[in-house]
């Protein structure tokens, strides 16, 4: 063909692109509402995955998800993954996986989609300003729990595929879809579906997609790593039960005063941790990752103003970014069985369990802090010469994350941020934790991006959680234009 020739084709080819992105991208603003209206239906289900009373809404909600998918026209199953067993022995159904495939042109590249439909606990009298389950517009923000984590990025990528499929437009990769109801806990039984249906399912798969994260700032951004995490329950077991403290304190050998005093040797108040082998674990900080977080624009007076706190732990912005991202800490949640209602109560709590969690980074290894972590409570409760009993259990054990951010997967993110915000990405990683992205790349040796359109103040897991409608549409629309760009990429990257 002659160069002209090439040349206009070339044109043509790129006209039509960018009409089909506007096109798609105008479809997305008028149906807007409908989105909202979407959210709020799955938001107003109580998935709690924490509480077992809430079982049957998660199976309730997997089935919702999977109905959707099915009226897209998607193959869709709801994958049995067995049962869960509980701290006291007894056993629970575990909620479906719900898998979906849309396309099957083994000439296009496999795009598979993961989130979760599960979320954090949530009662108005925490602190909510509005019902957690009562999705609440106000001034542009979506308010409910699950909103930002995980189901509105859930809902934007099952909209970007129908809006290809609602203008008659060719889906530019195939897209498959991997959404589960146990993500906040740990993604119990995940492992063992995926390792089951590695040849199966997953095997036309080329890359996986997460949007389980948020933004650093206002400006849009790419995840490359995301921190493990080490869930511990430590049980301190005394007297047969509650007893009154009046009556018998200064007699018995509380179970909280043990609990309280192996608890404080933790970490120090500067954070440093004091669990033996821990920091020795952590891959030291490299001059080009110091360098790279020097240039990250982040507002360290805008962040403190943000959580409303007059003091961090470090000043300056590396050191900050760093220790929320790429080091270790320890985070104490809460004591089951002590008394926490309003008002007084003169008890002596008989058994009190408390729950706390080391966030886990590159090259430490779960298996071995749950040994530490064991040991070193164990020797120190021993010190005390205490009549009770400790039992240290680990529940959750996830792997930190870390991807290469020259992988094609990142220059087609990149590309599609600058089209639909006409911003350059962030490339940042994230201080939380999703389970399962290191079993898909360690199980099924695929590549895989974080692609965030949650935002930096969106309140993930706390009270007044919420998405901006900004970010649902426009994320909305950064997926579609992210499906094409995957489709750009040469068929050789893995
Ligand atoms: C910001 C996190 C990666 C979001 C994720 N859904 C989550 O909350 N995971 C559990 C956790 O405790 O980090």
């Amino acid at each position: 063909m002659h160069l002209p020739a090439v040349l206009s084709l070339l044109l043509v080819v790129s006209t039509v692109q960018a009409f089909q992105y506007t096109e798609l991208a105008q479809f997305i603003d008028s149906h807007q509402e409908e989105y909202v209206e979407t959210l709020r239906d799955w938001v107003a289900i109580e998935s709690d995955s924490s509480n077992v009373m809430r079982r049957n809404d998660l199976h309730r909600m997997m089935e919702l998800v999977a109905q959707k998918l099915r009226l897209m026209g998607g193959t869709v199953e709801l994958v049995d993954i067995g049962e869960q067993e509980l701290p006291d022995g007894q056993t629970l159904l575990l909620p479906k996986v719900v898998t979906a495939q849309f396309g099957t042109d083994v000439n296009k590249h496999t795009v598979c989609v993961y989130g979760h439909v599960d979320v954090q606990p949530a009662k108005l009298e925490d602190g909510w300003a509005t019902d957690p389950y009562n999705l609440t517009d106000i001034n542009g923000h979506l308010y409910g729990r699950g909103a930002s984590d995980n189901k509105a990025p859930v809902l934007a990528w099952i909209h970007a595929v129908g809006a290809y499929q609602a203008l008659n437009m060719e889906l530019p990769v195939n897209v498959k879809f991997v959404i589960e109801g146990m993500e906040e806990t740990g993604s119990n039984g995940l492992d063992a579906m995926i390792l089951a249906q590695r040849d199966t399912f997953f095997s036309d798969v080329d890359y996986i997609i997460i949007s389980d994260c948020g933004w650093l700032s206002r400006r849009p951004a790419l995840t490359y790593g995301t921190r493990g995490n080490c869930y511990f329950f430590a049980e301190v077991e005394g007297p047969k039960q509650d007893l009154h403290s009046g009556v018998y304190g200064g007699t018995v050998i509380e179970p909280m005063t043990d609990l309280i005093g192996i608890l404080d040797t933790l970490i120090s108040p500067s954070g440093k941790i004091l669990i033996p082998g821990i920091r020795e674990a952590v891959a030291p900080l490299s001059d080009e990752e110091w360098k790279r977080y020097q240039d990250i624009q982040f507002d360290v007076e805008d962040y403190k103003n943000k959580i409303g706190v007059s003091q961090l732990m470090y000043s300056n912005k590396v050191d900050l970014l760093a220790h929320r991202w790429r080091y270790p800490t320890v985070t104490i949640h809460g004591i089951e069985g002590a008394f926490s209602d309003p008002g007084t109560k003169t008890v002596i709590p008989a058994k009190v369990t408390a729950k706390f969690s080391i966030r886990q980074v590159p090259d430490m290894d779960p298996a071995m802090v749950k040994k530490q972590v064991t040991d070193y409570l164990h020797s120190v409760f021993a010190k005390r010469k205490s009549p009770n009993k400790l039992k240290v259990t680990m529940v959750i054990g996830a792997k930190p994350w870390l991807a290469d951010t020259q992988h094609p997967l990142y220059e087609a993110g990149k590309i599609a941020i600058k089209r639909v915000f006409d911003m350059d990405a962030d490339l940042i990683r994230e201080g939380g934790t999703i389970p399962i992205a290191r079993t898909f790349q360690d199980v099924l040796g695929k590549s895989i991006i974080m692609m965030p359109i949650g935002g930096f103040d969106d309140g993930m897991h706390s009270q007044n959680e919420k998405m901006s409608r900004y970010n649902y549409i426009e994320g909305t629309k950064l997926f579609i234009s992210y499906l094409n760009e995957v489709s750009q990429i040469q068929k050789t990257s893995v």
